[in-house]
């Protein structure tokens, strides 16, 4: 009977049959060969990559690998930074999105006051990261600590509040900007809605729990036609997925409120502008092309009505911030319970004068000295909403909110500032 082998190799008998022999013992040994080479290879990757654990977990506290926080360096910046100056009443506060636009204002304004301020920012690419850079040298030079670090990071969040016990959290991160939605809806659910939970949920658990102070938007009145926007208004229309995401800030807050018993204080703000302001606002962008010679797009609303916005300068949307913070009230719950009602509040921080975006052009053409070149184009379906108007009754009754610049006197210090900060003729303009 004929054998596997000789089924597989038919041969001749005698000398075939040996070296068919040694044929398949040298098979075997190549093959036996290889299989040790690749057992030792393995073997070596292994203990490689035990080396590199065992090193990583020696030397560098698991908890803060791959982050730019941590350390007692770390702690005594963070815990110096929120310490108060004044003598009495004064607060500790945690100021997220502390290297942008309104979140510098407000945390040299704290601080000039007396207050602890502590900030937090990721730094993100949304727009120029240099002007946030530049805006953290500043808060630096006043004896501000701005952490590193992203608001979705829990365990950074929970060490802050180990370190210190925050009075209060004035919420300003997040991701801004209308019709940069369509474009990136991911870092809208990211920053506004992800992000918020995360912190709320650090909120809720400290102890003592914060009160919280947070930006909302106007833009949350969305398809609202009554004017001026009062609180009251409906505001289950928003015409953006990011005005969805901070009325769903406004519905997430009220949870936390009303569970936690968390102090919490939403500002819709009114398209705000000035000095150190966001490049990617169109007062700004236009100043740049102006500038450059550069054509700017004026966006036209239906039948040929100018789009209008309720702008408001900085200093008075700072006096808002503060007027909030000091009359928020206290958080009644502690390490996750709540003990009895907090407050819940709402409020416009607006200018209570729209002025038209043709307009705006016209008085920044002023300052620069610069005649623009427009390119006006009906309004495409971007998120955008016709027209802004605040009613701000209730701000002013309860902390005496009052505006006090207009878009002419509060234009000109962003142009003065402009120029200055980019370099342009040593920031002279014209009155
Ligand atoms: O108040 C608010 O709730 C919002 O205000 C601004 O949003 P927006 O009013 O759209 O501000 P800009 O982007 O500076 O636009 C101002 C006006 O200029 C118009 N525009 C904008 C850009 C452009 O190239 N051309 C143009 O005509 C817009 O349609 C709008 O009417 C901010 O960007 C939002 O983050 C903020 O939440």
């Amino acid at each position: 009977m004929r054998s596997l082998e000789d089924e597989l190799f038919p041969s001749t008998p005698g000398k075939v049959k040996i070296e068919r022999t040694n044929m398949l013992n040298r098979q075997f040994y190549r093959c036996f060969a290889s299989t040790s080479t690749m057992f030792l290879w393995a073997l070596f990757l292994i203990a490689l990559t035990a080396s590199y654990l065992s090193f990583q977990s020696f030397f560098v506290d698991p908890r803060h690998r791959h982050l730019s926080w941590g350390g007692i360096q770390w702690e005594k910046q963070v815990r110096n930074s929120a310490q108060i100056q004044k003598q009495r009443g004064g607060f500790s506060v945690l100021v997220t999105g502390s290297a942008g636009f309104v979140g510098t204002h407000v945390s040299l304004a704290l601080k000039k006051r007396g207050d602890g301020v502590v900030g937090l920012d990721n730094f993100n690419n949304y727009y120029d990261p240099s002007l946030k850079k530049a805006r953290k040298s500043l808060l630096n030079k006043n004896g501000i600590f701005v952490v590193d670090g992203d608001l979705n990071d829990a365990r950074l969040l929970s060490k802050l509040f180990d370190i210190v016990a925050f009075t209060h959290v004035m919420h300003l991160a997040a991701q801004a900007g209308v019709r940069y939605a369509m474009e990136n809806p991911g870092s809208y659910v990211h920053s506004n809605i992800a992000g918020l939970v995360t912190l709320l949920e650090a909120c809720k658990s400290a102890n003592p729990q914060p009160s919280i102070v947070w930006a909302s938007s106007s833009s949350v009145y969305g398809l609202n036609d009554k004017v001026p926007f009062s609180e009251l208004d409906r505001t289950d229309q928003p015409a953006s997925l990011y005005a969805a995401t901070k009325k769903a800030g406004e519905e997430i807050t009220h949870t936390y409120n009303h569970i936690y018993g968390l102090s919490i204080t939403g500002l819709r703000f009114f398209t705000v502008y000035g000095p150190w302001g966001r490049p990617d606002m169109a007062y700004f962008s236009f100043t740049r092309n102006i500038l450059q010679g550069k054509p700017i797009t004026v966006y036209r609303g239906k039948n040929r009505v100018d789009l209008a916005r309720d702008f408001t300068y900085i200093d008075d949307i700072v006096k808002g911030c503060l007027g909030s913070l000091d009359t928020s009230g206290k958080s009644t719950g502690s390490g996750g319970k709540k003990r009895g009602a907090a407050p819940y509040r709402i409020f416009n921080l607006g200018n209570t004068s729209p002025v038209t975006v043709p307009t705006l052009v016209s008085i920044l053409e002023r300052h620069l000295k610069v005649k623009a070149k427009k390119n006006i184009v009906d309004m495409p379906g971007n998120g955008d909403v016709p027209f802004t108007h605040a009613n701000i009754s209730l701000a002013s009754r309860e902390f005496g909110y009052k505006p006090t610049t207009d878009l002419q006197t509060g234009l000109k210090k962003f142009v003065k500032w402009y120029l200055s900060y980019y370099g342009y003729n040593g920031g002279k303009i014209v009155d």
